[in-house]
């Protein structure tokens, strides 16, 4: 979980743990430390390690919950869990990444959101915000209704899929933040309802199927996807790869003028073949994975697919280029 709302030090070092129920336990709480600081600046050694460590005692708990710190990118940490290459191959297959949540604060969070927007680059709470799964919005108490309505019109701005939930000392029923399966099946982006603003209206362009969301520094896309033919499929992919692999340092070098301004932190998809098959697009920073939708997490065939990409630099010249590489 992150909070963005402090300035904390990024120098925080534990994984808790709560096991109240496990007899084995030497107590409720457990920390882990990170020899190397911040988990997200050690990622391949000491936080796969810490893992690891936790998974000796596998059975003693039934979720792992990482705080990090108020300065923290999710995004490689989430990378971590998900498909990191050493990762994969061990501790991947015992467990999996649920959901990334935020917690802003009502009081400091559209002050902080502004002047991260003012920022060359990505502010650390517009990529919390971005990489996020659920929201919280909390110290609800403490502001007016009108500065709620604005923070959240802010966060929806930047990410449209994620719930945003009002919360006075982060009380909120777990079944919102547990178990959200936001890296699993496609169940979850099935009944993705996008929020819709009536400031926002006025950039949906209904001739091409997309909304465009727009705040200076980060911005989402979503678009509607036909139904694709096998040659489709294959161009979307490539399309997908350039997208998210064009600002990587170790990527072909590319150095135009749309390379240096595009940056997708996160995207998500679910695209339908002429077929009649069902994939699903998941994907944080410059890492992604498409997947075949098992027959069991089908609930009724969508007539489109969609795809939603949150970032830098997300404006009509790339859903330009998407509807390019679909006709060719
Ligand atoms: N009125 C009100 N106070 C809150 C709420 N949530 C937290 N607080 C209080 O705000 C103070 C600061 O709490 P946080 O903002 O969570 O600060 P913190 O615990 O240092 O945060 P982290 O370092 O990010 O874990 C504490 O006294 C909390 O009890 C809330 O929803 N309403």
């Amino acid at each position: 979980m992150n909070e963005f709302g402090d300035t904390a030090n990024i120098e925080a070092k534990a994984i808790n743990i709560s096991s109240p129920e496990d007899p084995t336990a030497e107590g409720s709480e457990e920390f882990l430390e990170l020899a190397n600081g911040c988990l997200c600046c050690s990622i391949k050694d000491a936080g796969i390690a810490a893992i690891e460590k936790l998974m000796e005692r596998k059975g003693a708990f039934d979720h792992i919950i990482l705080e990090t710190t108020g300065l923290a990118d999710p995004g490689p940490i989430a990378s971590m869990f998900w498909l990191n290459e050493e990762y994969s191959e061990g501790l991947s297959r015992q467990i999996s990444l649920d959901g990334v949540v935020c917690v802003v604060d009502a009081v400091f969070g559209q002050q902080q959101m502004e002047e991260d927007h003012s920022v060359d680059g990505i502010g650390e709470s517009l990529r919390q915000i971005a990489c996020s799964d659920v929201i919280l919005l909390n110290k609800a108490d403490l502001v007016s209704e009108d500065k709620l309505t604005v923070t959240e019109e802010m966060i929806y701005k930047v990410n449209p899929s994620a719930p945003v939930h009002r919360t006075v000392q982060a009380h909120i029923d777990l079944a919102h933040i547990m178990n959200v399966n936001a890296y699993a099946g496609a169940r979850q982006l099935h009944s993705t309802s996008f929020h819709h603003h009536q400031c926002d209206d006025k950039h949906k362009d209904h001739h091409n199927h997309a909304t465009h969301y727009q705040l200076r520094g980060i911005s989402s896309l979503q678009l509607l996807i036909p139904p694709l033919s096998q040659d489709q499929l294959a161009q979307l992919e490539q399309w997908i790869q350039g997208i998210l692999w064009r600002n990587d340092e170790f990527a072909d070098g590319s150095d135009s003028q749309s390379s240096r301004d595009v940056r997708v932190l996160r995207c998500k998809g679910l695209f339908i073949t002429s077929a009649g098959e069902e994939l699903m697009l998941q994907g944080v920073q410059n890492m992604y994975e498409i997947t075949k939708v098992e027959e069991r997490d089908v609930i009724g065939i969508p007539h489109s697919g969609k795809l939603v990409l949150i970032g830098k630099g997300l404006d009509n010249t790339v859903k330009e280029s998407l509807m390019g590489a679909l006709d060719r």
